[in-house]
């Protein structure tokens, strides 16, 4: 995630989104640069899913496995990085999960706007959703096995976590003896599997005690992280209920820009570097990943 620094509390024709807060808006690009203004603080984060892996791409529950970019999805990063490139926006600080995906998509994106350099913290926190026994699975296979119903609730509900992931499991041992994690979590802490709210619980933490901090320092920030650790933020910034974040799905690879007042509340919510058709489409190509085929 990219946390941008203090900005003008912008007319509200700064923003095509005028409704600060309307739940799941995918509102289209923002073609202006934000600006300072004398009247009141803003604050901007910018947050954007890693661009399509490889495991994107074969359909698979990719959760904490280490899966890798795909061409597409380098293609998508770089678009993003053009995309924040364009709207003129820096960074001081970027934030972003422990795995390649994230990382990869981040530093493809400073490079293409020209912000390699800038300081990139790395946290578990921010890692995906631990997707437990379906690690490794075909979603659409999935749902032709459970069916429709079942992988949705997997996928979305919020406090429904998908089966834990036993030691048998063909990617136990690489996930947990990675050594990414060898400053966390602890072994107490390390997930075997988690809904949207276990994902909220550990995510959180780092939101208030690492980004807001520097949010109301004026740092600028960025922050690439994943569909579900990032679906957590979102509803925890937006207050959906437990039922709307069921149709909340977010693509790859598109940055989308929080606009927050000075008690980190949203003024605008979700506001897309991409064309509203573009991102509608891909939004729903996301949510049709579980269906049987
Ligand atoms: O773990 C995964 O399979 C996907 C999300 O899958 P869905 O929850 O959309 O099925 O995570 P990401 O590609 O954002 O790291």
């Amino acid at each position: 995630m990219i946390v941008l620094p203090r900005l003008a509390c912008a007319s509200p024709s700064l923003s095509p989104c005028s409704g600060g807060n309307q739940k799941g808006c995918n509102c289209a690009a923002m073609q202006q640069p934000l600006r300072r203004s004398s009247s009141c603080d803003k604050f901007v984060v910018v947050m954007v899913r890693h661009g399509e892996s490889e495991w994107n791409q074969k359909n698979l529950f990719c959760g904490w496995y280490d899966a890798q970019l795909s061409e597409k999805g380098q293609k998508e990063a770089i678009a993003a990085g053009k995309a924040i490139k364009d709207a003129k926006m820096k960074f001081d600080i970027a934030h972003t999960s422990v795995l390649s995906r994230a990382q990869k998509t981040l530093d493809i994106i400073l490079k293409e706007c020209g912000q390699e350099g800038i300081p990139i913290q790395r946290s578990w926190r921010l890692n995906e959703r631990h997707y437990g026994g379906l690690t490794g699975l075909n979603k659409a296979d999935t749902a032709k096995k459970y069916g429709e119903d079942q992988v949705k609730i997997w996928r979305r509900s919020f406090d429904t976590p998908p089966p834990p992931m036993e030691q048998d499991h063909q990617y136990y041992e690489c996930i947990t003896k990675d050594p990414r994690y060898c400053d966390g979590p602890k072994p107490s802490e390390f997930p075997k599997t988690e809904s949207l709210k276990l994902t909220i619980e550990r995510t959180m933490p780092y939101w208030n005690k690492v980004i807001v901090p520097q949010i109301r320092e004026g740092k600028k920030l960025i922050i690439a992280a994943h569909g579900n650790s990032l679906r957590g933020i979102v509803k925890y910034l937006d207050k959906i209920s437990d039922q709307a974040i069921m149709e909340l799905n977010l693509p790859t690879g598109i940055p989308f820009i929080y606009e927050l007042d000075a008690s980190m509340a949203p003024l605008t919510s979700m506001k897309f570097l991409g064309d509203p058709e573009t991102v509608k489409k891909a939004m729903e190509a996301v949510a049709k990943q579980g269906k049987a085929k």
